[in-house]
């Protein structure tokens, strides 16, 4: 018997990361190729924007996809997330050339109260949140404070992008394969402050930490690298990274309603004290997922460096947090 559809909201459906990613949920390579959805899309109340979305609604349509059964087109937050199972939160400026992620607060922190309150008051209340829109972790902080009455562990910010970024120099640098790469983690803010982890990483179960054995090169390059690609990318493509993005969204929504088999990933998640990070921030952590719950992994031992690049990274997480304060 065919599975029952879920509902499944992007926000900022007619952007760049919205383009490259509902292609990829209606073919079923988010929630597996059994499970039928409905599209439950949000764009900004203005007919350039609408339009826009009733192109790419076009192009879902001209694709045929068995396992899309419905779509809809909202401009407003309480129309999109009635009842949804999933929800992406995209929709919000990106940064250009020169500009922190963090300076988007002033601009894209409303946005996320505003979508907070909704979910609150229509969504499933076993809804999966997904904040995307930068700076995603303060962003999904704003969201889940904004909305009382859904559990706080609903709500998560995107770090997987990060992760996957590390996986990827941590292959190059070590010439093994992306796909035996174990227990690799990204601590904290999406951000050039996050920790990039590979301590605990391990290849065939050899240690990727004895395999490299150069703390000038983690510190030096690897952690620059992975904190500073977005940069890099805008620098590069003259705009953010869009493909890489939704990769990392369709990766993180995946593993988190399907799980990872006993396997490591990455994911912004409200503390609940562990590692001395304050209850509620929202910080990246290693999760291992199942039965659509994650848990995270518990009482690894933090070393000098790691506590150091950690107290960094949550301090610049409760400043974020301080600044938007008055919005909730
Ligand atoms: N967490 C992460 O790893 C990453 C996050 N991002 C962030 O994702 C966000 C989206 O990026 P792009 O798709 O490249 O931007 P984009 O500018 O191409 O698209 C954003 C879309 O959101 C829409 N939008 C704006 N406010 C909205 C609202 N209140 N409700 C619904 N839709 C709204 C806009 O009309 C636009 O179509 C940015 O904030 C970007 O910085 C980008 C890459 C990685
Ligand atoms: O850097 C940006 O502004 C977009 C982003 O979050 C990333 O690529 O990691």
């Amino acid at each position: 018997m065919s599975k029952k559809p879920v509902r499944v909201a992007v926000t900022g459906a007619a952007g760049q990361i919205g383009y490259a990613i509902l292609f990829r949920i209606a073919s079923g390579e988010m929630l597996g190729k059994d499970q039928p959805v409905i599209l439950q899309l949000l764009e900004i109340p203005d007919e350039k924007a609408q339009k826009a979305l009733k192109g790419v609604m076009m192009e879902l349509q001209d694709c045929a996809f068995p396992l899309l059964v419905e779509m809809q087109a909202h401009g407003d937050p309480m129309t999109a997330f009635k009842d949804v199972d999933y929800a992406l939160l995209i929709g919000s400026r990106p940064r250009g050339p020169g500009m922190e992620r963090a300076e988007l607060l002033a601009v894209n922190a409303q946005i996320f109260t505003a979508q907070g309150k909704a979910l609150n008051a229509v969504a499933s209340r076993n809804v999966k949140v997904l904040v995307v829109g930068n700076p995603a972790n303060t962003n999904a902080y704003i969201a889940m404070k904004s909305a009382p009455d859904l559990p706080g562990k609903n709500f998560t910010a995107m770090l997987r992008l990060d992760h996957n970024r590390a996986l990827s120099q941590i292959a190059a640098k070590t010439g093994k394969a992306v796909a035996d790469i174990e227990k690799l983690t990204v601590w904290g803010n999406h951000s050039p402050t996050m920790y990039a982890d590979y301590r605990f990483a391990t290849v065939n179960g050899e240690s990727v930490a004895k395999m490299i054995n150069d703390q000038e090169w983690n510190a030096n390059v690897f952690l620059p690298t992975v904190g500073k690609r977005g940069a890099a990318i805008i620098e590069a493509r003259g705009l953010s990274s869009a493909a890489s993005a939704a990769n990392a969204a369709i990766d993180h929504m995946h593993d988190w309603a399907l799980g990872t088999n006993g396997k490591w990933v990455t994911m912004g998640i409200p503390s609940d004290g562990s590692y001395g990070i304050p209850k509620d921030v929202m910080f990246g952590v290693p999760v291992t997922c199942e039965n659509g719950e994650y848990k995270r992994v518990e009482g690894l031992p933090i070393d000098a460096f790691s506590q150091q690049c950690i107290d960094k990274t949550l301090k610049e997480l409760l400043d974020e947090q301080a600044g938007v304060a008055h919005l909730l």
